[in-house]
Parts: structure tokens; sequence; C-alpha cells
């Protein structure tokens, strides 16, 4: 795959939130655990139909940030604003590690939970549904693996299966944490080809990434994130060796037990 030049990456100014008329918007943002703050200050919006890719040292607040997007966390202050869509239309893909993989369940089960939006948490998978759940599979590489339990599967697989789910959520928003981590070459290759599908059927994207090489082949838009966002915009004017040493700067100098921001 070739990276793509994006129309989606319209001219933003380097530096500064793309502010405009937001699908997702932040509005003097400070978010965090136990009102110890885990990120500052954040403004800005992410465009309908953008791919913006967050990065940002260990620790940056990345999955913080994504998890008080999907309501799971209550901001401490400031806002999380959604445009033309509710929480119903964000579909959200954890990191590995905080998905129990133990459930014991078959893969077309899982994926077929991808329909929810449409039966219900109670409604039943009839015999059309179950069909798109195995064009699912087979869109991911995973025909045949209906039967199997979730438990089986690789890790690569494993994660297949989620995009698999996620292609049936059919969401305006979706937001993936770090979706290639621990993945080889091929599903990465794979997954992505999705997450451009995605993009090319006018959905947003924003993916917690830490392959820096790959943000700037796939991911038009950056959010560069050190617990303050330190720039928002156009990949090549964001990701500079400038940028990138701030943020480190940022995260060594941070004090974990700092109390409740003043500025
Ligand atoms: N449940 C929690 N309770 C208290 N503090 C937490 C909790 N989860 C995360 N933190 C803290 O919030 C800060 C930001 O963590 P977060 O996981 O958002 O960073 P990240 O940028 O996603 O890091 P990584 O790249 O390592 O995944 C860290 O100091 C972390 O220890």
């Amino acid at each position: 795959m070739t990276p793509d030049s994006n129309p989606a990456a319209a001219a933003v100014p380097a530096h500064a939130p793309p502010i405009s008329a937001g699908l997702l918007t932040f509005d003097n943002l400070t978010i965090g655990y136990d009102r110890h703050p885990a990120v500052h200050h954040l403004s800005g919006s992410f465009r309908p139909g953008s791919l913006t890719a967050i990065a940002g040292p260990n620790g940056a607040g990345k999955t913080t940030l994504l998890k008080t997007v999907t309501g799971l966390l209550r901001p401490i202050h400031g806002e999380v604003r959604l445009t033309a869509i509710s929480r119903r239309d964000i579909a959200y893909l954890p990191q590995q590690a905080e998905i129990d993989r133990s459930f014991p369940i078959s893969v077309a089960d899982a994926v077929a939970m991808g329909h929810w939006r449409k039966i219900g948490a109670f409604g039943g998978i009839t015999g059309a549904l179950m069909r798109q759940t195995r064009l699912a599979l087979s869109a991911v590489g995973l025909q045949g693996f209906d039967k199997r339990p979730v438990g089986s599967l690789s890790v690569g697989q494993f994660q297949r299966m989620l995009f698999a789910r996620l292609l049936l959520q059919e969401a305006k928003l979706i937001i993936l944490d770090e979706p290639f981590a621990a993945i080889d070459a091929k599903t990465t290759n794979d997954l992505l080809g999705l997450v451009l599908r995605w993009q090319g059927e006018g959905r947003t994207v924003i993916a917690v990434l830490h392959d820096l090489e790959q943000i700037r082949g796939f991911f038009p838009e950056t959010l560069l994130l050190a617990r303050e966002p330190i720039g928002w915009g156009p990949t090549a004017e964001i990701l500079t060796p400038d940028n990138l040493g701030r943020a480190r700067a940022m995260i060594e100098a941070w004090d974990e037990q700092a109390e409740w921001c003043r500025r």
C-alpha cells in the first residue's frame, strides 16, 4: 500500500487546533483521575471525514482522552462536544490489553455484536444479519473462522475479528487505541486498508499510534499530546523534531502528583 495523499488534510494553520465545523470538539478540556489532571487545556476540533493520529510519549494522556470522548470518563473541566452525532454513532476499539479474550463466545457471535445498534441489546440476529457477519469476516480475512472460540485466535486474528465487528457498526466516528500494537506487517497492512476505506466512505477516524513513519505515511492530521497539546494540524507540520523533543521534555518534567490545575 502506498501513502495516501488525502484531501481530508485541508490547510489548517500549523500548531493551532483546527477549529471549524467540528464533528468532535474539545473546549478547554482538562481530564484525569481523582482530580489529578492527566491532560490540560485541550481545545480544537476533528472535522467530519478527517483521519487523525493521536501521538505522544507513554503517559501523555492519549488513552485518557479517548475514554473521555467515549463517555467512560467525565471531564474535570471544560467540555467534549459532539455535533450532528451522538455517542451511539461512535465505535471504540480499546487497547488489546483491556479486552478480555477468555470470554466463551464464538467468533461469529462476537462479530455479530457489531449489529447492536440495529437490533438493540436483546434483539435476535436474523439470517440476513448473520450473512453480513460472514461478509465482514471475509473482508478481514477470517472466512471459515465463524465457529472458532475467540480464545483460540492469535493476537493478529483477534484484532482482525474486532475490525470485522467495527465494520458492522457502521459508525460515523471510529476511535482506535493502538490498533496495530503487537500486530505483524501483513495484518497491519490489511487493517490499515480498512481504516482508509472508512475514511473514503466519509467516516471520521481517530487512532492512537506510536509508529511515526506510519502516521506520516497514512494519517493526514496529527494531534501531538504530552499532557498538553504540543500541536494539532497537518502531520508534516506537527511531527517535527522540535515538537517531538518538546513532547518528550514535557513528559519527563511532569509531576504525577500535580494537584488541580490553576491556569
Ligand atoms: N485508572 C487510572 N487511575 C489513575 N491514573 C491513571 C489511570 N489510568 C491512567 N492513569 C494515569 O494517567 C496518565 C495518562 O495515562 P494514559 O494511559 O492516558 O497515557 P497514554 O498516553 O495512553 O500512554 P501509553 O502510550 O503508555 O498507552 C498516566 O500518568 C497514568 O498513570
